[in-house]
């Protein structure tokens, strides 16, 4: 079911930049009221302002809030209270705040697992727990998680951040499964490794999908992975049944393909490296 963005009050985290700005952006355009968190305040009101520029009507409000989602969650939920005094209960929460750090599994800090674990976990995690409440009191209500292809499939060098992005998964199944007789729904977006204004189209959740996805490679690898995921409907269902074997053949190329690109820069890095001795 899709959710009336007219006059509803937004909450974007992450919403100071990239896919989190462009959402806050595809909403803000069709009416709603705009809570920005994340930390930097420059960053903030330079987002506000481009907001701004594309209202739809006067009593339209951006409002910003500097917080690090990750931290605290009694600082959290205070915030999330502070936007509702001024804007009014969260119709939708859409958690963008999130980062990535790639490298190989022994050249991460442990460190980093700690860091994005809290942040691409956790700082989803605290957000949600704070409208979810007023969320099923009202029946009304949507909770976006930011996920990413990387959250679907394991990729070379992405041993800590793709961990932190399944988490986001599993969460939002047994979310969905409490929360659905309340009239509250879940979105789990898998965007692709771009960051074009597209992404606004895809997370604009005007569709109402369980599983939000991009593009072919995205919608292969949602059917492929869809486990034990609700479906939105019937025929999302028949698809999955209908093109799994034909998926997973063409991801054991893929697989095939990876791999042989993982042995052929061992193999040339070891030549390199040999090269670099003896000369
Ligand atoms: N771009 C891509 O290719 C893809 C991105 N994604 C995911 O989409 C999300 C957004 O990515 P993208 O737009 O590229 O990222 P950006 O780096 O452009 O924006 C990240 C936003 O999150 C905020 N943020 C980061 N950490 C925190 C924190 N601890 N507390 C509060 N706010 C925080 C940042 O503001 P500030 O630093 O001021 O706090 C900023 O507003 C991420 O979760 C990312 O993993 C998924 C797939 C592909
Ligand atoms: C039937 C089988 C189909 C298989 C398709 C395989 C396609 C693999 C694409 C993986 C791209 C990973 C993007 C990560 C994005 C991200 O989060 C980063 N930008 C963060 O830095």
């Amino acid at each position: 079911k899709p959710l009336a963005l007219p006059g509803a009050h937004v909450v974007v985290t992450g919403g100071s930049s990239g896919i989190g700005k462009c959402i806050a952006i595809e909403c803000y355009k069709q009416g709603a009221f705009i809570t920005l968190v994340a930390r930097n305040e420059d960053k903030l009101l330079q987002a506000k302002k481009e907001i701004e520029m594309h209202s739809i009507n006067d009593k339209q409000v951006v409002l910003c809030i500097s917080v690090d989602v990750s931290q605290d969650y009694n600082q959290v939920e205070n915030v999330i209270k502070q936007a509702q005094e001024k804007l009014g209960p969260v119709d939708m929460l859409v958690n963008c705040a999130g980062m990535a750090v790639s490298g190989k599994f022994e050249d991460l800090e442990v460190s980093t697992f700690e860091r994005l674990m809290s942040i691409n976990y956790l700082g989803s995690v605290y957000p949600s727990r704070a409208v979810i409440t007023t969320m099923k009191e009202r029946r009304v209500g949507r909770i976006v998680f930011v996920s990413s292809q990387a959250g679907q499939l394991g990729l070379f060098g992405f041993t800590a951040y793709s961990a932190s992005k399944f988490a986001i998964r599993g969460l939002a199944e047994a979310l969905q499964m409490e929360v659905k007789p309340y009239n509250v729904y879940i979105t789990v977006a898998y965007p692709p490794d771009t960051d074009t204004p597209g992404f606004a189209e895809e997370n604009r959740t005007k569709q109402g999908n369980f599983n939000s996805s991009l593009g072919s490679d995205g919608y292969m690898l949602s059917a492929l992975t869809c486990g034990m995921a609700p479906v939105t409907s019937i025929t999302e269902g028949l698809q999955q049944v209908v093109t799994m074997g034909l998926f997973r053949t063409i991801a054991l190329f893929y697989l095939g393909s990876f791999d042989s690109i993982v042995r052929r820069c061992m193999m040339q890095r070891e030549k390199s490296e040999n090269a670099d001795k003896t000369a």
